[in-house]
């Protein structure tokens, strides 16, 4: 259940909650990184520039803002931005997420304890209910719920009028909202992935916060092979640390870098286990494809939505795969990383 309480403890409960299965000390590491304001939050200039005026406005207002959507690549900062913008607006957040929201009367008992000028934090909105998600438009938008008071014949709807509060909705997966639940946000940000300056921005911020010696070129090497991801960044600073400390001096500089990222297998361009399997995937098992995400899943043990979703917006960004009407194919430059030559018959694409 959610719980009013401040971001940074909110910000903690939501790990728990999303990272489940991770470590508790990666979580509390994660957390303790966190922006907490806006001016803190690196890149996203356009997201950052448009979100700042809409807080702005609702601050010298005296009114909660519109509902605001956010959507991206996991590990981006969305929710490093839900909090945030409770903390520039000055209110307590709620969080909740999509599959915890499975009946009507789970999200009418949160928006019902609503106080005024409170986010409500709804992560992987996608995924909620559809019963739950007629409700949420009559909120968003007429700020009303029904409740039903009583059980069986005695059961009576009684309509509530909610105070004004704000919904921060997150998603990996924008295409999938309804329409109508798209149409009720007043403002959606779309977060892209973060380039090696951002990144390397990103670790000197975290580094001065763990009051680490971080070397420069260290930072740029780390940056490069963070596959365009803060979250990533972060993580690869800690294994960079742990390998100084262990097996080298304790110095973070480019060859201790270097090392560790070696260690934890990140290749050159900073793929991950899974980016590695879907390329293998692809141009061995397929010769190169054209093949569809579902069998593409199936072929590296994964769920076609973590494929579509974790995977799949690096490569393509990457020019490491392409997407056709046909399915998922190879580029040139897919044959190249993997050093590999593509059989005579391969599709041919941009590289
Ligand atoms: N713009 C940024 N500046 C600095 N650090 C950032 C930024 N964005 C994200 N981070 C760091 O990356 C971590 C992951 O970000 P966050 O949890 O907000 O991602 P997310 O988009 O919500 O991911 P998911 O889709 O997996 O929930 C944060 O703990 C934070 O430390
Ligand atoms: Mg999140």
């Amino acid at each position: 259940m959610p719980c009013a309480c401040s971001a940074a403890r909110v910000a903690e409960d939501l790990d728990r909650l999303v990272s489940a299965g991770a470590e508790d000390a990666e979580r509390a590491a994660e957390a303790a990184l966190r922006p907490k304001r806006l001016e803190e939050f690196v890149g996203q200039r356009v997201v950052r520039e448009q979100l700042g005026l809409v807080l702005e406005a609702a601050v010298a207002r005296g009114r909660a803002p519109d509902h605001v959507l956010l959507s991206g690549p996991p590990g981006l900062g969305k929710t490093t931005l839900a909090m945030i913008i409770a903390a520039e607006l000055g209110t307590t957040v709620r969080v909740t997420s999509g599959p915890a929201i499975q009946h009507a009367g789970d999200l009418a008992a949160v928006l019902s304890s609503l106080e005024e000028g409170e986010v409500l934090f709804l992560d992987e909105i996608h995924r909620i209910a559809r019963p739950a998600e007629e409700l949420l438009y009559v909120a968003m938008e007429d700020f009303r719920v029904d409740v039903v008071v009583g059980k069986g014949a005695g059961a009576n709807a009684i309509g509530l009028t909610l105070p004004p509060f704000t919904v921060v909705g997150a998603t990996t997966r924008a295409g999938l909202l309804p329409a109508p639940l798209r149409d009720r946000f007043g403002f959606t940000g779309h977060l892209e992935f973060y380039d090696d300056d951002e990144l390397e921005q990103v670790l000197t911020r975290s580094a001065r916060l763990l009051g680490l010696d971080l070397h420069r070129p260290a930072a740029v090497e780390i940056a490069r092979r963070s596959r365009g991801t803060p979250r990533i960044a972060n993580r690869l600073l800690r294994r960079v640390r742990d390998w100084a400390e262990v097996r080298g001096d304790g110095t973070l500089d480019r060859a201790a870098a270097r090392s560790a990222l070696e260690v934890y297998e990140v290749d050159e361009l900073g793929l991950d286990r899974l980016d590695r399997a879907v390329l293998q995937a692809l141009c061995v098992r397929f010769g190169g494809g054209p093949v569809g995400l579902t069998t593409l899943a199936v072929a590296v043990g994964e769920e076609p939505e973590t494929v579509e979703t974790v995977a799949e917006p690096f490569l393509v960004r990457e020019g490491l795969m392409g997407r056709t009407p046909r399915g998922r194919v190879a580029t040139t430059r897919t044959w190249q990383h993997l050093r590999m030559r593509p059989p005579e018959n391969a599709p041919t694409l941009f590289g």
